[in-house]
């Protein structure tokens, strides 16, 4: 196989854009061109103030200024970046389907394929074509049938790559990478593509993390570590339940489980619930292929992690409800936080947007601040759920930057989202302009009981009561 010196990548989106910025900062003598159909999130990414490069994330538009134009570039010349690269990533969505055979639980596929079509129709050489994208088992099939039943009879090898970086570190988790997995057939040509991926990555990354297993085995593995990973949160946030009623702290029982060196410390943080575009859509997807092959109880298994969360969401949104008295109908509450986490820009099945439409349904006035997420993609959220009008959207709810001067006379304040910049807010400031009695319920167990309560707040924290 040959070294590869030009890579494509197919989707310039959360994963498309970091995964190439680094992949390019850490091989300088490998052209990396990133392609989208969208050509508006193209200009953003060509953009010369790095300021307002579409995504955010921590350390991205540093690695960005340093590669774009010289080994980086960002285009949606499609059809010439295939034809030029000797390796392509396909990067694209794949949400859930909301028609159809499967609809609410299957990956919709219809990005992938429409890649697939367009690498075959312009490729003129070998290709290898990874699948960046989070793909259900055996997808890796269709595509080799794709590409070979509508080729120009040009040999393709098809790679399953997941992409495991969370939103927030992004970079960091690419740059410090736990494991890299590349799966691919078990055939000399097959382990020839694999060993060219795999050099990309020891650019930087030890031979040891990057592991090789079939395409089967790896696109499973994503879908089993999202699930994993999930239930994790789910788990601790229905002991969070229990603790609210028995006096016991949710804290200092993930403090006490995760001593035990089977269980670990991680993603053991009770919260409103989870979020972001992938565990969701991905344990819905592992729950529809389990229950197309009849495993029923496996299914049921997992879709419960899906359950414990929407619950953990409207339970958030009634202990507001039942504390206000019952009544929070025209009640100013404010919101600090719509992203689904901290660092991020993404609202992506964020609980904000679930606990926001719950206090909307009982006709609370709410006041939104988040630091990264615009205006636009808060109403945006809303009016996808089309619960009420986008007009009626506008009334109830409002956005704002200035986050302490919305707080006079508010009933109440709810955090959804653990970001920084809360925990140095002068609360004592906050406390006095409000009304009284003054609510915070905290949703991501970021203030401190003791501090809240002495300011004289009636201050209600997940998993503690
Ligand atoms: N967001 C994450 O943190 C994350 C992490 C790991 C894996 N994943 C997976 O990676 C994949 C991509 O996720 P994302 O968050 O980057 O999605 P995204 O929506 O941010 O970006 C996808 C991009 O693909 C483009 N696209 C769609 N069809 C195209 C086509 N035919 N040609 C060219 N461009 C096309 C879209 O315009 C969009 O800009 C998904 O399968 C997701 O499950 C996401
Ligand atoms: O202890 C925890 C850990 C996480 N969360 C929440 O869980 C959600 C997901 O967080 P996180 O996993 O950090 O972010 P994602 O960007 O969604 O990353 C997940 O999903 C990606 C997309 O597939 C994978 O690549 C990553 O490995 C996987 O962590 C967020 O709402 C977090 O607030 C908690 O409530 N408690």
């Amino acid at each position: 196989m040959k070294k590869i010196t030009k890579i494509c990548c197919i989707g310039a989106g959360y994963v498309g854009g970091p995964t190439m910025s680094v992949i390019a900062k850490q091989c300088p003598e490998i052209q990396v061109t990133v392609v989208d159909i969208n050509q508006d999130r193209i200009d953003q990414w060509n953009t010369v103030n790095l300021d307002e490069l579409p995504i955010y994330e921590p350390g991205l538009k540093e690695i960005v200024g340093e590669t774009r134009g010289k080994n980086l570039f960002f285009s949606t010349e499609v059809d010439k970046a295939i034809d030029e690269a000797q390796m392509i990533f396909i990067s694209v969505n794949t949400p859930t389907k909301t028609y159809g055979k499967g609809k609410g639980q299957a990956a919709d596929l219809k990005f992938i394929e429409l890649c697939a079509r367009n690498i075959a129709k312009v490729a003129k050489d070998d290709k290898i074509v990874v699948e960046k994208s989070t793909l259900p088992v055996r997808t890796a099939q269709a595509i080799q049938n794709i590409l070979d039943n509508t080729g120009n009879s040009v040999k393709f090898e098809i790679l399953s790559n997941p992409e495991f970086l969370a939103e927030g570190t992004a970079i960091e988790d690419l740059i410090h990478a736990d494991r890299v997995l590349i799966g691919g057939n078990d055939t000399p040509s097959g382990q020839a593509a694999k060993d060219a991926l795999s050099a990309v990555y020891e650019h930087w990354l030890p031979k040891e993390r990057i592991l090789q297993t079939n395409v089967w085995s790896s696109e499973l593995s994503k879908l089993v570590a999202n699930a994993f990973l999930a239930q994790r949160v789910s788990s601790i946030n229905t002991i969070s339940a229990l603790c609210e009623k028995t006096d016991a702290n949710i804290q200092e029982i993930s403090r006490a489980i995760g001593f035990d060196s089977r269980i670990g410390s991680k993603f053991l943080n009770a919260s409103v619930g989870f979020g972001g575009s992938c565990f969701q859509k991905d344990i819905l997807n592992l729950v529809y292929i389990a229950r197309s092959y009849g495993l029923n109880e496996v299914a049921d298994y997992w879709e419960q992690v899906i359950i414990a969360n929407d619950y953990q969401k409207s339970r958030f949104a009634e202990n507001i409800i039942t504390n206000l008295y019952n009544t929070i109908s025209g009640k100013k509450i404010v919101m600090y936080g719509w992203a689904f986490k901290k660092d991020t820009n993404d609202t992506r099945e964020s609980a904000a947007i679930a606990v926001a439409d719950a206090l909307l349904e009982e006709r609370a006035e709410i006041i939104v601040y988040d630091p990264k997420v615009s205006e636009e993609r808060i109403y945006a959220d809303l009016d996808y759920l089309n619960t009420r009008s986008p007009e009626e959207n506008r009334r109830l709810l409002k956005v704002t930057k200035e986050p302490i001067e919305v707080t006079k006379d508010a009933h109440a304040i709810a955090i959804l989202t653990e970001w920084d910049e809360f925990k140095t807010y002068d609360w004592e400031t906050i406390y006095k302009q409000m009304l009284k009695p003054a609510f915070v319920f905290d949703g991501r167990r970021l203030l401190e009981t003791d501090t809240m309560k002495g300011i004289g707040f009636n201050y209600y924290k997940i998993g503690q009561s």
